[in-house]
């Protein structure tokens, strides 16, 4: 999704820096002040009645989806992860010049003086018990009754944040705030970031600070330091506009490159704030940006809904990067996470504050000030930019201004969120008894708010949503005081809906390669398909067997089947329909990735295993043959018929024909994939053999990045060119020609090794620059019946595979994928061989036909 781009600054921006004609700057009365001013209308329409919404992700058709990975996992023995890798002050009462000097009033002393005097024409606006809140041309000022007796006169002007003291600074706690001294409870809450962005419509990205979809700001996740400058209290927020132009130094991003309004995070900011979006935010439980400080229940808390009140640019190490001050949307409630000694909140009449603003000598724009220290010029163009009137630069960390603090809307009755900040229960119309409504995307993909205990649950069981820790270790938050589930009975998805194809399967099927398709038609990713080297039709009758041979890796063999066999008794359409049916049987999960970049990640299909447990980077557990599922049985008999065939073909390949003693079940319903991953984990025999049945899926084999390009990525861009016996020069891999010659010509003793490598880099840098895409080598459609093998360790140590179901069409779809392995039995392992055991009289024999 490339969301458009804005050809003009945005009319938002102009309003926060705001320009005056050479003719409005003359006409102006010295100096030129903003008196801060009420809203017609303030105080207002101030009961604002949340309504919740469906949060409907089917209708979003952003491709933000991450899609979870096994990318990395299996490594075989050449574990290539790492390669893989302030001020003059514009209010009326103060003084002009600039700094304030010693023995003048101070600005709060001249505010109160004033407010004490000049009440000749105030008027009592509106007041309670507690407050009188008076008003007069000049100001909004307030005179409080502390419970005492005593009037104690409050800034002119001046909102406090309910954390600040009467000089508007923070008040430093000794030490953060428990959660029990919290006014109340996260609406929401999550343990890692995938359930939420499972959960929150709104913050549906698992990496990154801010969620934007198709030019618009959704979501802010505020972690645990947004670095200088950043600050949040009760009803604001402080903080950078994230992007992707950050690293990473010590936990806190740093700025690398100037912000522009050309970057996603800055235009889908002003469309937002433009169109009145409001956004939801998020915050990490050790944010150090909290004033007072305090602590949170769980690792991610759901704060509230907020506006976007002004984004503008700073200089951060460097570069310009905008930062945007949001408000708390509903100003008249304290929120949850608020400290219960923190003040009541005061009426909207009280908090139309304007921010002190002055309007720039060198650019003539007028720009709020945001630090206490001085009035700095925010207009990026202009030569004082981020300059203060010394001409110095500001220090990194400043105070904010009192008054840039105290800001506050009106209540804008016409800002709202996109998506329902928690979503509402039934959250989801779509979970219906249709057994067409249950296999699409809408229906897994979402998670929910746990009715009990509002922890964001993803969709991790096959019969729907139960509230359990994803996780172990140090941040586990354990399961659900309630043991709360959302239970749905998956029926059955009849295979001719599962199939969208006029025919279940043809009499025969054709092996489909584009050769005379224009070239330019062909995907510089597609350019290098293999053609099968191999066709039959007698070899395996009544299957199709289909070779693609790599050489100097193995070969990839194709069971293709047909009508015929899908008819047989227990055959694939039986098969198909009894997994369905056993399906309380097979304990189908989805579970947390060991290694993913975003913790917890979830396997996007469902698994199961059966034999010997299969150690990969998810611990999917396992149930011995002896009770496993029948259907499982049957399909077994057929992986191991399978087997035998690819060694009694291929028996030079070099690899010992061990038999299978493992089965993984995988289950896709639309919009699950699987990811580029590979199967070589030292623990395994070489052969994998799988089953396909229902809905068609697209299989792709690929070289892996190290081998296609020939080298890894070291520290700084360092290229770290492969040792010549371990680059196989596959072919299909970038600058194969000239590599290949390289190789054999060390090979056969023409070249040391230093020469090789002085001769690679040269050659390199004279060749066209290589994408750092992974040439996909094979590609080919699996069919309900058919049946595959990849046999030989070098597929699975130069290649990785992944494979997806049709991605072009929409609606229900169900594909089961049944693989088989041999789990090399070692002393380790002992205890389990058992699992792995099985006799015709447990695994029925298929013989083919
Ligand atoms: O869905 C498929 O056919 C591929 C399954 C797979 O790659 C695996 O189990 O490792």
């Amino acid at each position: 999704m490339t969301p458009n781009k804005r050809a003009a600054e945005p009319e938002d921006l102009r309003r926060s820096t705001r320009i005056k004609t050479n003719a409005q700057v003359s006409a102006q009365s010295s100096p030129d002040v903003n008196e801060p001013s009420l809203p017609a209308d303030a105080g207002l329409a101030n009961d604002r009645h949340f309504e919740e919404q469906y949060a409907m992700l089917a209708d979003d058709e952003s491709d933000e989806d991450v899609q979870p990975t096994r990318t990395g996992i299996g490594l075989g023995p050449d574990k290539d992860l790492s390669a893989q890798f302030f001020a003059e002050d514009r209010n009326p009462f103060a003084n002009a010049s600039f700094p304030n000097t010693t023995g003048q009033l101070s600005h709060e002393e001249m505010m109160i003086a004033m407010l004490l005097q000049d009440d000749d024409d105030a008027a009592l606006v509106q007041g309670d018990e507690n407050a009188l809140f008076v008003q007069d041309d000049d100001d909004a000022s307030v005179i409080q009754d502390d419970g005492d007796g005593d009037i104690q006169p409050l800034l002119s002007g001046i909102e406090f944040g309910s954390d600040m003291n009467l000089s508007g600074q923070a008040i430093p706690p000794a030490k953060p705030a428990a959660a029990s001294e919290l006014v109340g409870e996260a609406p929401g809450w999550g343990e890692d970031r995938t359930g939420i962005a499972d959960t929150y419509a709104w913050f549906k990205i698992p990496q990154g600070g801010t969620y934007t979809s198709k030019g618009f700001f959704f979501g802010l996740l505020l972690g645990k330091n947004g670095g200088p400058r950043c600050y949040v209290d009760n009803d604001t927020i402080i903080t950078r506009v994230g992007g992707g132009k950050n690293e990473y130094d010590k936990g806190v991003s740093r700025q690398t490159k100037d912000q522009t309004l050309e970057d996603s995070e800055v235009y889908s900011l002003f469309n937002s704030k433009a169109n009145k979006v409001a956004i939801g935010v998020i915050i990490d439980r050790d944010n150090q940006n909290l004033t007072p400080p305090r602590t949170f229940l769980h690792k991610f808390s759901i704060m509230a809904e907020y506006r976007i009140v002004e984004a503008w640019r700073e200089k951060l190490n460097g570069c310009k990067s905008f930062r945007m001050r949001l408000e708390r949307v509903d100003l008249t409630v304290k929120p949850w996470f608020a400290l219960k000694s923190s003040p009541d909140p005061k009426l909207l009449a009280q908090r139309n504050i304007q921010p002190n603003y002055q309007r720039c000598g060198a650019c003539g724009v007028e720009s709020f000030q945001v630090y206490a220290l001085a009035w700095i010029c925010l207009q990026h163009d202009c030569d004082k930019f981020w300059t203060l009137p010394d001409g110095s630069e500001p220090p990194v960390n400043m105070e904010f201004c009192k008054y840039f603090l105290s800001w506050r809307q009106p209540f804008d009755p016409e800002i709202q969120m996109k998506y329902s900040l928690i979503p509402s229960w039934p959250y989801n119309l779509t979970i219906s008894d249709h057994p067409l409504a249950q296999h699409v995307k809408a229906n897994w993909k979402p998670g929910i708010v746990c009715k009990v205990c509002k922890r964001a649950v993803s969709r991790c069981y096959w019969d729907g949503w139960r509230c359990k820790s994803t996780k172990t270790g140090e941040d586990y938050e354990g399961d659900c005081p309630g043991n709360f589930q959302f239970l749905v009975k998956m029926s059955e998805l009849p295979l001719r809906a599962a199939i969208t194809e006029q025919e279940l399967a043809p009499v025969r099927r054709p092996v489909l390669f584009q050769d005379y398709t224009p070239l330019r038609k062909i995907s510089i990713y597609d350019r290098h398909l293999r053609r099968p080297t191999w066709i039959n039709d007698q070899a395996c009758s009544p299957y199709r067997m289909v070779v693609y041979n790599l050489p100097g890796a193995g070969v990839v063999i194709r069971f293709v089947s047909n009508s015929e066999i899908n008819g047989q008794p227990n055959g694939p359409g039986e098969l198909y329909k009894q997994l369905q049916r056993d399906s309380d049987r097979l304990n189908l999960q989805r579970y947390p990735l060991d290694k993913a970049i975003a913790k917890g990640t979830l396997t996007s299909e469902f698994a199961a295993n059966f034999g010997m447990p299969y150690d990969f980077s998810v611990k999917v557990p396992s149930t011995p043959f002896r009770d496993a599922p029948e259907p499982l049985r049957f399909i077994l008999g057929r992986l191991k018929w399978a087997t035998e065939q690819v060694y009694a073909t291929y028996p030079n390949v070099g690899e010992l024909a061990y038999l299978p003693n493992e089965v993984l079940l995988l289950a896709y319903i639309e919009g699950m994939a699987i990811n580029y991953h590979d199967d070589g984990e030292e623990t395994l025999g070489s052969n994998i053999t799988s089953l396909s049945l229902g809905s068609k899926g697209d299989f792709s084999l690929r070289i892996k990045d190290k081998y296609f390009r020939g080298f890894t990525e070291g520290k700084g861009g360092k290229k770290l060119v492969l040792h010549p016996d371990d680059d196989p020069v596959l072919e299909g891999c970038a600058n194969y020609e000239w590599r290949k010659e390289l190789r054999d010509r060390y090979v056969n003793g023409e070249m040391g090794l230093d020469h090789y490598y002085e001769t690679w880099l040269t050659k390199y840098q004279q060749s066209p620059i290589v994408a750092t895409h992974k040439q996909v080598i094979i590609k080919f459609e699996l069919h309900h019946g058919d049946m595959m093998s990849m046999q030989g360790a070098g597929i699975q140590k130069y290649y990785d595979h992944g494979a997806t179901l049709d991605t072009k069409e929409h609606g229900p779809k169900l594909r089961f994928a049944i693989t088989a392995r041999h789990v090399l039995l070692t002393d380790e392992n002992k205890d389990d061989w058992h699992m792995g055991l099985y006799d015709s009289t447990l695994v029925p024999e298929y013989d083919g036909k």
